[in-house]
Formats: structure tokens, sequence, C-alpha cells
């Protein structure tokens, strides 16, 4: 592939990684955020100390705080900011934007209220004449791992199988390979549905519940997730995929994941307030666990995991108290795909 102008907006954990990814395989790589200390840091310094104390940037890579300059003449945009904030980030781009290019995000969530996936808000924000259609980049990726070069693999995800294969090539090298996908529905709610069950599997770990427990909230929660995903409209099959069982794993079990973190520290009996402060990156999962518990209502699908995490987040239940209701529920056949 020749090499591409891309702008990478969001400069947090996962933005730097990805655009570390893009400047090793030769594109014009433009991080664009909103914070000028760290902006100048990354151009004078090659350094973004706040997400990764050791690593130094390819001076190559350029910050910008401007958007329409970091747009000028771009072939992609990649959308790498909290799911809170991507329609607005998507409403400015709109305003400056001069040309059509390519759209890829990387964000995990669901919108707040309205219960829209990224790719969604992005189709509404940008018009079609300024964009191909949009591609979803997700599956277990932990920014850590990937900032050091450690193999990760992931899927892209369009309504455009072109679209999809253009992510796939510009994104993959020997350390990182991207699987082309036609299921954004799929990806995009696997993507974001999975940390509602890392922020159970870490308040397990908290809470001094052993292995046992976090194989039966992965598996259990796939099934749940899947449910609710299949509702939406995804293929069950993505569930088994990087996005879906891959994602699962990785953040369910891992310490890096910030979502794992959190339900840890909650388990423990931190206040969620505090764990979001002191986290000082995006906690996806507590926002994402109140739209799916809104949805599984919506669309009565029972989803206990989630109906306990959200009751713990959002309505002080004692979580030792909702893992006992969970496991008095009624007995039941493994394989109810359906309630
Ligand atoms: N970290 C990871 O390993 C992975 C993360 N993801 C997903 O990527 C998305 C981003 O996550 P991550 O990088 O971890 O998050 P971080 O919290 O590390 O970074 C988010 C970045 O977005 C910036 N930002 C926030 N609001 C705005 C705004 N209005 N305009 C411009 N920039 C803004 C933040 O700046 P500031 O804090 O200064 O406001 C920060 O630099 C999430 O949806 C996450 O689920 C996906 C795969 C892996
Ligand atoms: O999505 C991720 C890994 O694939 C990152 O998860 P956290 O946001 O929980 O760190």
């Amino acid at each position: 592939m020749n090499p591409q102008k891309i702008a990478v907006l969001g400069p947090g954990s996962w933005g730097t990684a990805l655009s570390q990814v893009l400047n090793d395989n030769g594109h014009d790589v433009r991080i664009w955020g909103n914070n000028p200390e760290q902006i100048a840091e990354i151009n004078e310094k090659h350094t973004n100390t706040r997400y990764f104390k050791e690593v130094v940037l390819d001076e190559k890579i350029k910050a910008y705080d401007d958007l329409e300059d970091a747009l000028a003449n771009v072939n992609a945009i990649l959308f790498v900011v909290p799911t809170k904030v991507t329609r607005l980030v998507a409403k400015q781009v709109a305003q400056v934007l001069k040309h059509k290019v390519h759209v890829l995000h990387a964000s995990k969530g669901l919108e707040q209220g309205t219960h829209e996936r990224i790719s969604c808000i992005l189709e509404e924000e940008i018009p079609a004449e300024y964009r191909d259609e949009i591609v979803v980049v997700s599956g277990p990726s932990h920014a850590e791992e990937t900032i050091v070069r450690d193999i990760t693999l992931i899927s892209a995800a369009s309504n455009n199988h072109d679209e999809a294969k253009y992510a796939q090539q510009l994104l993959s090298n020997d350390y990182f390979r991207l699987y082309s996908n036609t299921d954004v529905i799929g990806v995009e709610t696997a993507g974001a549905l999975k940390n509602i069950i890392a922020v159970g599997a870490g308040a397990l770990h908290g809470l001094g519940f052993g292995d046992n427990a976090k194989a039966a909230i992965i598996t259990r929660g796939l099934t749940e997730i899947t449910r609710l995903g299949v509702a939406m409209g995804a293929k069950p099959l993505t569930y088994s995929g990087l996005s879906g069982v891959g994602d699962l794993i990785v953040t369910g079990t891992s310490v890096h994941s910030r979502n794992w973190r959190a339900g840890d520290a909650l388990g423990r009996g931190e206040k969620l307030e505090d764990v979001e402060r002191n986290m000082g990156m995006i906690i996806e999962g507590v926002s994402t666990t109140k739209v799916a518990y809104e949805l599984a209502q919506q669309l009565h699908i029972d989803m206990p995991i989630t109906e306990t995490i959200y009751k713990v987040l959002y309505e002080g239940m004692d979580a030792r108290a909702g893992i006992l209701d969970i496991m008095r529920r009624e007995t039941r056949e493994e394989n109810e795909f359906s309630n």
C-alpha cells in the first residue's frame, strides 16, 4: 500500500499505540488532541508519559491541537476518543473537513441516551459525501502490549468489504494482524459489551473469588452479551471471534484492563467515583453497563450478570448479595440461547 496520511483523533493510550503501528507501516501520522501540553510533549520530547512512562515515539509522529491542520489532505481519519465524546468530536470534524476520507474507529462503547453504536454516530455526524463506509477495528488489544510491539490480532469490519480491506492493509504488519469482517454490528457490540463482563470479572477477583468463578463469568457473560448483540442484529459467530470471546478473555483476565482493574477495586470496597478518578483513563464498561441494562429491558433480554453489575454500580447493591441472587436463580438448560 502507498503511504497514507492519517489523522488519529485521541492521544490516549490506544490512540498512541495505533499511531505507532501506523508509523511503523510507513504512514504519515498526525495525532490530534485538545491538551496543548500533551501535544507539545509529543512534538518536542516524542513521549506521551501520561500513558507510557518508558516509550519514546518516532519523531516522524506529529501531534496537533488544531483539528483543521490535522485533517489537511489526510486520506483517513481514525477516531480513538472515548465513546461519550465521539459525537462531539465527529461534529467538530464535520465542520472543518473539506474532502472525502476513509473513516475508521477503534472505540468500544454504546452512547448513553441514544444507545447507538459508534459507527451510527459517525454516519449521522459526518456527511456521506465526505466519507466512505465506516470501519470499526476491534479485538483483544491492550495498548500496553501493542506499544511494545507485542503480537496483536484484531478484526476490521465494514459494510463495504473494500473499506475493511483498506483498514487491514493500513494497519497489518509483523506484530499487528487484522482480519476483515462484514459484521459491523457484531464487532461493535461485542467490543462494547465485553467491558461489562470485564468489570464483573475484576469485581469477583477483588472480592476474593477464584479461577472457577473467573471461568464462569467469562462463559456465562459471553452467553448473555451474545443474546443482546444478536437481538441488536449481530451474527452469533462474530461472538466466537477476536472481537467477541478473544476480547472477553483479554479484558476479563488481564491487569492491563482498565475495566478489570475498576471492577477489582470496586470488589475490594473502593467507591466508583474514586476508582474513576484514580484511573485517569476511560473505563467504558461503567456507562456501557447502563446502556446494556436499558437495552435488555427494552428488548426483553435476560442478562442477569449485566443487571447485577448495573445494580451494584448505579443502585448501591451489595456485590456479594448480587452474586447470591444469581446463584439462586432457577436452574436451567445450559444452551438455551433465547431467554
Ligand atoms: N487502551 C486500550 O488498550 C484500548 C482502548 N480501546 C478503546 O479506545 C477508546 C479510547 O480509549 P483509551 O485510549 O484507552 O482512552 P484514554 O482515556 O487513554 O484516552 C482518551 C483520550 O481522548 C482524549 N479526549 C477526551 N475527550 C476529548 C475531546 N473532547 N476531544 C479530544 N480528545 C479528547 C483524552 O484527553 P484528556 O484525557 O486530556 O481529556 C485522552 O487523550 C475507548 O473507547 C476504549 O475502549 C480499544 C482497544 C484498546
Ligand atoms: O479493549 C481493550 C482490550 O482489547 C482494553 O480494555 P480496557 O479498556 O478495559 O483497558
